[in-house]
């Protein structure tokens, strides 16, 4: 594996094996055995088939070289994550619509249940699949007080899949999920700390990856064995409905997203992004 100083988003040299450079950037850190993966796909990080195959396949790698943790985090300027690309959603073909729908479902299923303790770095805003991959991490730190984040599916004229809406019930519970999935609420870093969507809030992203690492730092003492058991038990109720559903939900989707009403209001949606 190649190997090489680089610069990472901290300003500081360290020596790191040097993953891969294209929408993503991933470098491990030979001491710490600890990942960081930043999403680099201007304008906005929008997740369309291509992206989420590159962060999957990144993922199953990182898994398979047992690092001993990972941070997802952005390179761009103020998002983090626009969450899913929504041209594929709008006058789709319904094969590549299909490939998306599924190479999503393995990302999360992956990035979810990672053997590895992971961080989500929030250093912008948040939206939908954004939040989504942000709640699937193990911890959340978010640079404030400017970004939001939150699953606002229901504001562009959609419903959230039960497997997103599961994930946020398991992070801030039931009645405040509920709230907020109906309501479509992007929740201000304060708001987000306060119901417990993120964990911590840092007033710039150094202190942030600072932040983050920390919490991986913890688990040097714990048996990666121990660890993922301990995952797995914890997150298989919110993870076994999708595992025995994939081809139910697809269909669900691949219904859902070409129907004259959905695709009216995703044409409106893009509309006033462009404006
Ligand atoms: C019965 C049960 C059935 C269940 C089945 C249902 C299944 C359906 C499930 C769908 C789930 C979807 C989840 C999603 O993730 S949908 C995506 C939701 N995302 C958003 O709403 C975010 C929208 N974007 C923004 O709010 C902003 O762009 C923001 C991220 C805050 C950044 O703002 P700013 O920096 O000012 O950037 P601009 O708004 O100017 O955007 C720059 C360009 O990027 C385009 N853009 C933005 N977001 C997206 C996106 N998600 N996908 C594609 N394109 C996006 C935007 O249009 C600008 O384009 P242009 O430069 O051409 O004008």
């Amino acid at each position: 594996m190649l190997r090489r100083y680089i610069l990472l988003n901290t300003n500081k040299f360290v020596n790191c094996r040097h993953v891969s450079q294209s929408m993503l950037q991933s470098t491990v850190d030979e001491k710490s055995g600890i990942a960081t993966v930043t999403m680099n796909k201007p304008p906005v990080n929008s997740l369309n088939l291509e992206f989420l195959d590159e962060i999957n396949t990144q993922l199953n790698k990182l898994q398979k070289d047992k690092i001993r943790g990972m941070i997802l985090t952005s390179g761009l300027q103020k998002v983090f994550c626009a969450g899913l690309d929504i041209t594929e959603f709008y006058n789709p073909n319904p094969d590549r619509l299909a490939k998306f729908w599924t190479v999503l479902q393995d990302t999360w299923l992956s990035l979810y249940m990672a053997s590895f303790p992971t961080v989500a770095v929030i250093n912008g805003h948040s939206p939908a699949g954004g939040c989504l991959f942000a709640m699937s991490c193990d911890y959340r730190v978010m640079v404030g007080p400017k970004y939001t984040i939150g699953l606002n599916e229901t504001k562009l004229g959609i419903v959230a899949p039960k497997w997103f809406q599961d994930t946020m019930v398991a992070v801030i519970g039931q009645r405040k999920a509920e709230v907020s999935l109906t309501t479509g609420k992007m929740y201000t870093t304060d708001e987000a700390l306060q119901v417990g969507l993120i964990d911590e809030s840092l007033p710039d992203a150094d202190s942030a990856l600072k932040k983050g690492t920390q919490f991986l730092n913890n688990f040097q003492r714990i048996s990666p064995w121990a660890f993922k058991m301990t995952k797995d038990i914890s997150r298989q109720p919110t993870v076994q409905w999708l595992i025995d559903n994939k081809q139910k939900d697809l269909d669900f989707v691949l219904k859902f997203m070409q129907s004259p009403d959905v695709q009216k209001s995703l044409g409106l949606y893009l509309q006033s992004l462009k404006k």
